[in-house]
């Protein structure tokens, strides 16, 4: 089977590693199971002969869904070995059981997302799966031509930095999330996205996931085309390198990395491709073991610290300092990267508090976009004007 590979290199990327970066995902077997079984049915009628061979059939592709549900748990395996806890969706789930003529499969802990970060990611997998079918990579690159340019994300929030003395603003445009429910009803993108400009917001950041946040492609794809000038985020969950495309398509200057949810490997060639389009990687960490690991990985410019907990949901900024005191912090000045603070963040005191820790630039959302006048909302975050005029 062509997903079968040396253990050596991560199995995960190697899935999507193939020329053109298409997955080469094992076909899906539970259906050439169920689709082999009727049509031999169709052509032989209840003989001894056709009941034998359904069941060989059934054997072989039992066998064949073992090989690609023990592949995945040595592709979790990896992971887990750079303490990721976020595990990749089992391709066709455990093995089929069959009594009598039904078939059904138990739940167990290894076919139940554990958190909600894992659900997203399920989720995502199967719906990127989806999407690449209707868009492979190749017709994706040549969109690439038409897409707008893109524009300097990191240069924007050393320029807020420098001009305002506080950490540079990224905004966002947040209907939901799992964790608050719906943020603001009368949600419109691009009017929330000018009135973030007009408040002085450096850059924006753009959630696209549909299900969880209640984001979507065409408000990034709408914020962009409405002129709004600055920088853009794509606030998406990465699992594959074809979204960085996509994001770029759709206006995209910067697209976030989860270092909870991506091993090393992927981390560092998604960032080569992300230099390579344009795009700037928000590399985002929880942990000191986050943290380790990607101020391990060269060409990193930008770092995240979520304040919150994405597997339980709590929020807590003495994270953004914990993870920037001592030799991590040294580091960090040394490599000039810059550090936003992301999540929970409210009033100047948080700012400041943040700031104090280092970081260069922060990440709202809730705090900002629930207020009837969002750009006022900043001036509200800060305890000060921020904006040019
Ligand atoms: O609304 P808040 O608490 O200000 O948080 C904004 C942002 O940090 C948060 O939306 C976020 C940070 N990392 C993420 C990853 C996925 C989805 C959302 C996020």
């Amino acid at each position: 089977m062509e997903g079968l590979v040396s253990p050596k290199v991560s199995l995960r990327t190697t899935f999507y590693h193939g020329p053109n970066f298409s997955i080469r995902r094992p076909m899906n077997l539970s259906k050439l199971n169920r689709f082999s079984v009727a049509s031999i049915r169709a052509q032989q009628p209840e003989t001894k002969d056709g009941a034998a061979m359904v069941s060989a059939v059934r054997e072989e592709a039992n066998a064949l869904q073992m090989k690609e549900w023990e592949v995945d748990m040595l592709q979790n395996e990896v992971a887990s070995s750079q303490g990721i806890r976020i595990r990749r969706r089992p391709p066709t789930g455990p093995p089929l059981h069959y009594v009598g003529p039904f078939e059904f499969r138990i739940q167990n802990e290894g076919n139940t997302p554990r958190n909600i970060l894992e659900k997203i990611i399920w989720h995502k997998d199967m719906e990127v799966s989806q999407l690449k079918e209707r868009r492979p990579l190749h017709a994706l690159k040549k969109s690439l031509e038409n897409a707008p340019p893109s524009r300097d994300f990191t240069g924007a929030l050393k320029e807020a930095n420098l001009r305002t003395g506080l950490p540079g603003l990224i905004a966002e445009v947040k209907k939901a999330s799992p964790s608050r429910g719906i943020l603001r009803e009368d949600f419109d993108p691009v009017e929330i996205a000018q009135s973030y400009e007009r408040g002085g917001a450096a850059c924006l950041s753009v959630l696209t996931d549909e299900k969880y946040f209640k984001g979507s492609f065409e408000n990034l794809e709408a914020i962009r085309q409405a002129g709004v000038k600055c920088p853009l985020l794509c606030k998406e969950f990465v699992i594959d390198a074809w979204q960085i495309y996509y994001a770029r398509i759709k206006g995209a200057d910067a697209i976030l990395l989860i270092a909870a949810v991506l091993p090393d490997l992927d981390i560092r060639y998604m960032v080569k491709i992300c230099k390579m389009l344009g795009l700037a990687a928000l590399v985002e960490v929880h942990d000191e073991r986050e943290m380790d690991r990607v101020l391990g990985i060269e060409g990193i410019e930008l770092i995240g610290i979520n304040n919150r907990n994405l597997e339980t949901f709590e929020v807590d900024i003495s994270n953004t300092r914990k993870l920037l005191e001592g030799e991590r912090g040294q580091l960090i000045r040394q490599k000039d990267i810059i550090v936003v603070g992301e999540s929970g963040l409210f009033t100047p005191d948080d700012i400041a508090y943040v700031q104090e820790a280092g970081v260069k630039a922060v990440l709202v959302g809730e705090s900002i976009v629930k207020q009837s006048d969002p750009g006022k909302g900043i001036t509200g975050l800060f305890g000060k004007e921020i904006s040019l005029s």
